[in-house]
Protein backbone atom coordinates (compact mmCIF):
# COMPACT_ATOMS: atom_id res chain seq x y z
CA UNK A 1 0.00 0.00 0.00
CA UNK A 2 1.20 3.66 -0.68
CA UNK A 3 0.53 6.28 1.82
CA UNK A 4 1.01 9.51 1.14
CA UNK A 5 3.25 12.15 3.07
CA UNK A 6 2.19 16.14 3.17
CA UNK A 7 4.86 18.40 1.87
CA UNK A 8 6.51 19.42 4.72
CA UNK A 9 5.31 22.41 6.92
CA UNK A 10 6.93 24.20 10.25
CA UNK A 11 6.43 22.81 13.61
CA UNK A 12 4.78 25.27 16.14
CA UNK A 13 7.12 25.01 19.26
CA UNK A 14 4.35 24.72 21.80
CA UNK A 15 6.85 24.62 25.16
CA UNK A 16 10.23 26.05 25.51
CA UNK A 17 11.32 25.95 28.59
CA UNK A 18 12.95 22.84 30.69
CA UNK A 19 12.25 21.29 27.11
CA UNK A 20 11.09 21.40 24.20
CA UNK A 21 7.72 20.43 22.35
CA UNK A 22 7.12 20.78 18.84
CA UNK A 23 3.95 20.23 17.00
CA UNK A 24 3.44 19.99 13.32
CA UNK A 25 0.11 19.31 11.67
CA UNK A 26 -0.74 17.26 8.55
CA UNK A 27 2.37 15.40 8.40
CA UNK A 28 0.10 12.58 7.07
CA UNK A 29 -3.20 13.90 4.48
CA UNK A 30 -6.57 12.65 5.82
CA UNK A 31 -7.09 10.32 3.43
CA UNK A 32 -3.56 8.48 4.31
CA UNK A 33 -4.44 9.16 8.42
CA UNK A 34 -7.18 7.43 7.76
CA UNK A 35 -6.23 4.56 6.17
CA UNK A 36 -2.83 4.10 8.55
CA UNK A 37 -5.55 4.25 11.26
CA UNK A 38 -7.60 1.12 9.87
CA UNK A 39 -4.66 -0.42 9.35
CA UNK A 40 -3.12 -0.14 13.13
CA UNK A 41 -6.62 -0.55 14.46
CA UNK A 42 -7.22 -4.15 12.24
CA UNK A 43 -3.86 -5.61 12.22
CA UNK A 44 -2.17 -5.44 15.95
CA UNK A 45 -2.79 -7.29 19.13
CA UNK A 46 -4.92 -4.76 21.38
CA UNK A 47 -4.75 -5.55 24.98
CA UNK A 48 -6.70 -2.94 27.82
CA UNK A 49 -3.58 -1.17 29.56
CA UNK A 50 -3.11 -2.55 33.36
CA UNK A 51 -1.73 -0.41 36.13
CA UNK A 52 -2.10 0.14 39.58
CA UNK A 53 -3.69 3.17 41.14
CA UNK A 54 -3.60 3.68 45.04
CA UNK A 55 -1.77 -0.05 44.87
CA UNK A 56 -4.81 -1.07 43.30
CA UNK A 57 -5.22 -3.19 40.22
CA UNK A 58 -7.00 -1.28 37.68
CA UNK A 59 -7.79 -2.17 33.64
CA UNK A 60 -8.56 0.92 31.65
CA UNK A 61 -11.26 0.89 28.52
CA UNK A 62 -8.70 2.30 26.79
CA UNK A 63 -6.54 -0.34 24.36
CA UNK A 64 -2.68 -0.68 24.10
CA UNK A 65 -0.47 -2.58 21.76
CA UNK A 66 3.33 -2.29 21.79
CA UNK A 67 5.25 -2.85 19.21
CA UNK A 68 9.14 -3.26 18.51
CA UNK A 69 12.58 -4.88 17.53
CA UNK A 70 12.28 -8.54 18.69
CA UNK A 71 15.13 -7.76 21.54
CA UNK A 72 12.96 -4.83 23.39
CA UNK A 73 11.25 -5.02 26.36
CA UNK A 74 9.74 -2.65 28.68
CA UNK A 75 8.29 -2.10 31.84
CA UNK A 76 4.80 0.46 31.41
CA UNK A 77 3.32 1.23 34.86
CA UNK A 78 5.14 -1.77 36.96
CA UNK A 79 4.11 -3.97 33.97
CA UNK A 80 6.66 -5.70 31.89
CA UNK A 81 5.68 -5.61 27.97
CA UNK A 82 7.08 -7.86 25.40
CA UNK A 83 6.79 -6.20 22.05
CA UNK A 84 4.78 -7.07 18.79
CA UNK A 85 6.67 -7.42 15.66
CA UNK A 86 6.91 -4.37 13.19
CA UNK A 87 3.92 -4.35 10.86
CA UNK A 88 4.91 -2.85 7.15
CA UNK A 89 2.93 0.17 7.68
CA UNK A 90 4.39 1.08 10.93
CA UNK A 91 7.83 0.33 9.50
CA UNK A 92 7.06 2.31 7.30
CA UNK A 93 5.67 5.02 9.96
CA UNK A 94 8.29 4.64 11.77
CA UNK A 95 10.99 5.29 8.99
CA UNK A 96 9.02 8.67 8.33
CA UNK A 97 9.41 9.81 11.99
CA UNK A 98 13.09 8.72 11.93
CA UNK A 99 13.43 11.14 8.81
CA UNK A 100 11.76 13.99 10.82
CA UNK A 101 13.68 13.88 13.92
CA UNK A 102 17.01 12.40 12.37
CA UNK A 103 16.83 10.02 15.14
CA UNK A 104 16.48 5.80 14.79
CA UNK A 105 13.38 4.62 17.48
CA UNK A 106 13.64 0.90 18.19
CA UNK A 107 9.80 0.64 19.27
CA UNK A 108 6.42 2.16 19.42
CA UNK A 109 3.34 2.53 22.37
CA UNK A 110 0.21 2.42 20.51
CA UNK A 111 -3.27 3.61 22.40
CA UNK A 112 -6.65 3.10 21.51
CA UNK A 113 -9.22 5.89 22.71
CA UNK A 114 -12.68 4.63 21.99
CA UNK A 115 -14.19 7.80 22.99
CA UNK A 116 -13.83 10.91 24.66
CA UNK A 117 -14.87 9.19 28.58
CA UNK A 118 -11.28 7.77 27.98
CA UNK A 119 -7.55 9.32 28.45
CA UNK A 120 -4.81 9.26 29.57
CA UNK A 121 -3.75 10.90 33.59
CA UNK A 122 -0.74 12.96 33.93
CA UNK A 123 2.45 11.35 34.14
CA UNK A 124 5.84 11.42 31.83
CA UNK A 125 7.67 9.28 29.85
CA UNK A 126 10.49 8.90 31.92
CA UNK A 127 10.96 4.74 32.58
CA UNK A 128 14.55 3.60 32.53
CA UNK A 129 14.55 1.61 29.81
CA UNK A 130 13.67 5.33 27.56
CA UNK A 131 17.11 6.69 26.15
CA UNK A 132 17.13 10.15 27.83
CA UNK A 133 18.74 11.45 25.17
CA UNK A 134 16.29 10.35 22.69
CA UNK A 135 13.10 12.67 21.35
CA UNK A 136 9.76 11.19 21.62
CA UNK A 137 7.35 11.09 19.00
CA UNK A 138 3.68 11.18 18.79
CA UNK A 139 1.21 10.37 15.83
CA UNK A 140 -1.98 11.21 16.69
CA UNK A 141 -4.78 9.31 14.07
CA UNK A 142 -8.59 10.10 14.65
CA UNK A 143 -10.57 12.26 16.47
CA UNK A 144 -9.08 15.59 17.79
CA UNK A 145 -8.28 15.29 21.15
CA UNK A 146 -6.51 17.73 23.83
CA UNK A 147 -3.68 16.97 25.49
CA UNK A 148 -1.89 18.96 28.23
CA UNK A 149 1.48 19.64 29.65
CA UNK A 150 2.05 20.70 33.46
CA UNK A 151 4.94 21.66 35.26
CA UNK A 152 6.41 19.22 37.84
CA UNK A 153 7.33 21.84 39.82
CA UNK A 154 5.18 25.48 39.23
CA UNK A 155 2.11 23.67 38.14
CA UNK A 156 2.40 26.11 34.72
CA UNK A 157 0.43 24.03 32.35
CA UNK A 158 0.01 24.48 28.27
CA UNK A 159 -2.48 22.87 26.45
CA UNK A 160 -3.03 21.98 22.75
CA UNK A 161 -5.37 19.73 20.48
CA UNK A 162 -3.90 16.86 18.16
CA UNK A 163 -5.56 16.73 15.40
CA UNK A 164 -5.91 13.52 12.91
CA UNK A 165 -1.93 13.18 11.28
CA UNK A 166 -0.88 15.24 12.83
CA UNK A 167 2.74 14.73 15.09
CA UNK A 168 4.29 16.28 18.01
CA UNK A 169 7.92 15.59 19.43
CA UNK A 170 8.83 15.94 22.45
CA UNK A 171 12.71 16.46 23.27
CA UNK A 172 14.54 16.07 26.45
CA UNK A 173 14.49 16.90 28.91
CA UNK A 174 10.67 17.60 28.57
CA UNK A 175 9.87 14.52 30.62
CA UNK A 176 12.09 15.28 33.48
CA UNK A 177 10.72 19.03 34.04
CA UNK A 178 6.60 18.42 32.82
CA UNK A 179 3.70 15.93 33.04
CA UNK A 180 1.32 15.26 29.99
CA UNK A 181 -2.34 14.03 29.81
CA UNK A 182 -4.18 13.18 27.11
CA UNK A 183 -7.28 14.24 28.49
CA UNK A 184 -11.17 13.13 28.37
CA UNK A 185 -14.04 14.99 27.06
CA UNK A 186 -17.43 14.75 27.67
CA UNK A 187 -17.99 16.46 23.78
CA UNK A 188 -18.92 13.34 21.70
CA UNK A 189 -15.58 12.36 19.65
CA UNK A 190 -14.86 8.81 17.51
CA UNK A 191 -11.98 7.29 17.90
CA UNK A 192 -7.97 8.01 18.15
CA UNK A 193 -4.79 6.33 17.96
CA UNK A 194 -1.98 7.18 19.48
CA UNK A 195 1.90 6.22 18.62
CA UNK A 196 5.04 7.16 20.46
CA UNK A 197 7.70 6.39 19.30
CA UNK A 198 10.11 5.56 21.33
CA UNK A 199 14.03 4.78 21.80
CA UNK A 200 14.83 1.60 24.71
CA UNK A 201 18.38 1.47 25.93
CA UNK A 202 18.94 -2.17 25.43
CA UNK A 203 22.06 -2.40 27.47
CA UNK A 204 19.10 -1.70 31.12
CA UNK A 205 16.95 -4.76 29.98
CA UNK A 206 17.49 -7.75 31.52
O1 LIG B 1 -2.49 9.74 23.46
C1 LIG B 1 -1.63 10.59 23.55
O2 LIG B 1 -1.57 11.57 22.82
C2 LIG B 1 -0.58 10.49 24.63
C3 LIG B 1 -0.12 9.12 24.93
C4 LIG B 1 0.98 9.11 25.95
O3 LIG B 1 1.22 10.05 26.64
C5 LIG B 1 1.81 7.91 26.09
O4 LIG B 1 1.61 6.93 25.35
O5 LIG B 1 2.70 7.92 26.95
FE1 LIG C 1 3.12 9.78 27.67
Amino acid sequence: MQFKLESTETFTTCLDTDGRVEYMPSIFDDATSNRLFEACLNTLDWQPDQLYMFGKKITTQRKVAWVGDQDCSYTYSGVKKYPQPWTADLLWIKNKMEALVQYKFNSCLLNLYHNGSEGMGWHSDDELELDRNAPIVSLSLGAVRKFAFKHKLHKTTHAMFLENGSVLVMYPPTQEFWHHSLLKTKQLVSSRINLTFRCIQLENVD
